[in-house]
């Protein structure tokens, strides 16, 4: 019980423990060694200057990255060796070539953007849970990266996605992983969990072979995996193929999950927060209105002149702070971090969650303010600004997120539609509560609780 209940809130133990231990301590949990950086300044020590940024770059052994992940054979949960680098550097080549630049892949989520504006207009002033669009919305744009096309909430693709998602969920906690990591001989008994092991794999396989036959469609659309079997092709010198299945399965996986519960976290908190806060809508829709005006529909060139919609978004990052330790890193070798020895194998802590809420790196951490991202002038900070800096909702150094870009601006494009059609209103007969940091769903990706709210279309 301690492992399944206490791992997932272990952020907010922390944040009581910087408290009283201050920017770095160490502790011993399930006989592990552990050592947490709870400031802006020992983070960038641990993760941006080397050797540490090296050092740090490890990932300590897990049971989902052995049993699940084809013993590492991924980018997010594997330690870095010659292989892993070539795999996180065709990762990167793949989201800029099919996440980030492409018109056609833009236009594709503004068609996914389609069936959004068409159920907020159904189901206008009603109370609901947005759940059902967010979602539908993330895995649309999941589908469009993949394999170049969306097939919705009905399609095949969309279906397999989503088990794959919620599997991911209960199989990575970590505390499941931490009791199979120590036993991993329980996978052979007859627990639900073997049972979610077991169907995680058959899914994983069901994902592969849907998009061997998507592949075969007649179409000009493409997306990740057809890159990806291409590469599967290639060969070293000596003859080695150098990606392989394995690792084009479990590099799909991490997208999939990682690209999933992050994005659905923040536009679902960033609906509740809306919600709550009617000027600060009137001050969204007023840009939206200047900049895109409501006759043509948001683009991603729109991002640099709407200035407010950014440091709504990155505001949200740092209030919600949904991944609030970051995928836990590992030390490859000692060394030292702010005059403490930390010896090889410690589990390194990123604690984002405290960072974000401390009144040192931030004033009135609790309260949320956008404008701390803007100048005198409304302009949004610049990326090395001080500020700006303190905010770790991606990570920083070796082991950032490779998926930033796409993720804010697939959040932009949804945002900025919403704001440009609709207002976002309390529900009708019921209270909505306030959004608050502490009040997330426990999980490796903090989640709001249910709730709802009504959209009035702002034509009327
Ligand atoms: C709001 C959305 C997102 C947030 C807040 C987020 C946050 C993060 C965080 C905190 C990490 C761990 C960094 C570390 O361990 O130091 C991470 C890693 C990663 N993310 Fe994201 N992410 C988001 C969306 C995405 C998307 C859309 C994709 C891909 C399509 C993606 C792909 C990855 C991958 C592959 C890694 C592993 C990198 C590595 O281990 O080297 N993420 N993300």
């Amino acid at each position: 019980m301690l492992f399944e209940f206490d791992l997932p809130t272990l952020y907010l133990k922390l944040n009581n423990w910087t408290a009283k231990y201050g920017e770095i301590f160490q502790f011993e949990l399930l006989g592990k060694k552990f050592v947490s950086l709870n400031s802006s300044e020992v983070l960038r020590e641990a993760f941006n200057q080397e050797p540490n940024a090296t050092i740090t770059a490890a990932r300590s052994p897990t049971f989902y990255g052995k049993y699940i992940l084809d013993n590492y054979s991924d980018i997010a949960f594997a330690s870095p060796n010659q292989d892993w680098t070539r795999r996180r550097k065709l990762g990167h080549q793949v989201l800029r070539a099919y996440g980030e630049g492409l018109s056609c892949v833009e236009s594709q989520i503004k068609r996914n953007l389609v069936s959004v504006k068409e159920y907020l207009r159904s189901n206008e002033n009603k109370n609901l849970d947005p759940s059902e669009i967010v979602e539908e919305f993330v895995l649309n744009t999941v589908e469009i990266l993949t394999i170049g096309r969306s097939f919705g909430r009905n399609g095949k693709l969309q279906k397999i996605l989503h088990r794959l998602d919620d599997l991911v969920n209960l199989v990575a906690n970590p505390g499941y992983d931490a009791l199979y990591g120590i036993m991993p001989f329980l996978r052979h008994f007859p627990f639900q969990m073997t049972k979610n092991i077991n169907e995680l794999h058959r899914t994983k396989q069901q994902m592969m072979e849907h998009l061997e036959t998507l592949l075969k469609d007649d179409t000009t659309e493409k997306g990740i995996y057809h890159t990806l079997k291409e590469v599967m092709e290639e060969r070293d010198d000596d003859g080695k193929q150098w990606f392989t299945q394995e690792n084009a399965s479990t590099l799909l996986m991490n997208f999939v999950a990682a690209a999933y519960l992050t994005t659905r976290g923040t536009i679902m908190s960033m609906i509740q927060i809306l919600a709550k806060r009617p000027e600060l809508q009137k001050s969204l829709q007023r840009e939206v209105d200047n900049v895109i005006g409501s006759d043509r529909e948001p683009s991603l060139a729109d991002r640099r002149s709407c200035h407010l919609t950014e440091a709504f978004i990155i505001e949200s990052l740092r209030y919600i702070s949904h991944v609030p330790l970051l995928i836990l890193h590992a030390a490859s070798q000692d060394t030292t971090i702010s005059g403490y020895t930390i010896d090889k194998n410690t589990i390194i802590v990123p604690n984002v969650w405290t960072i974000h809420h401390s009144e040192k790196e931030f004033d009135d951490p609790f309260i949320f303010k956008p404008e701390r991202f803007l100048d005198d002038k409304g302009q949004l900070l610049p990326s090395n600004d001080p500020v700006r800096k303190r905010v770790f909702a991606f990570g920083s150094g070796k082991r950032n997120c490779l998926g930033e870009v796409f993720a804010r601006s697939r959040i932009f494009l949804f945002i900025s539609t919403l704001m440009q059609l609709a207002k976002v209103i309390d529900p009708d007969g019921k209270s909505l509560p306030d959004l608050l940091p502490k009040n997330m769903i426990p999980g490796i990706v903090l989640q709001p609780q249910p709730f709802e709210v009504r959209f009035i279309l702002r034509s009327k």
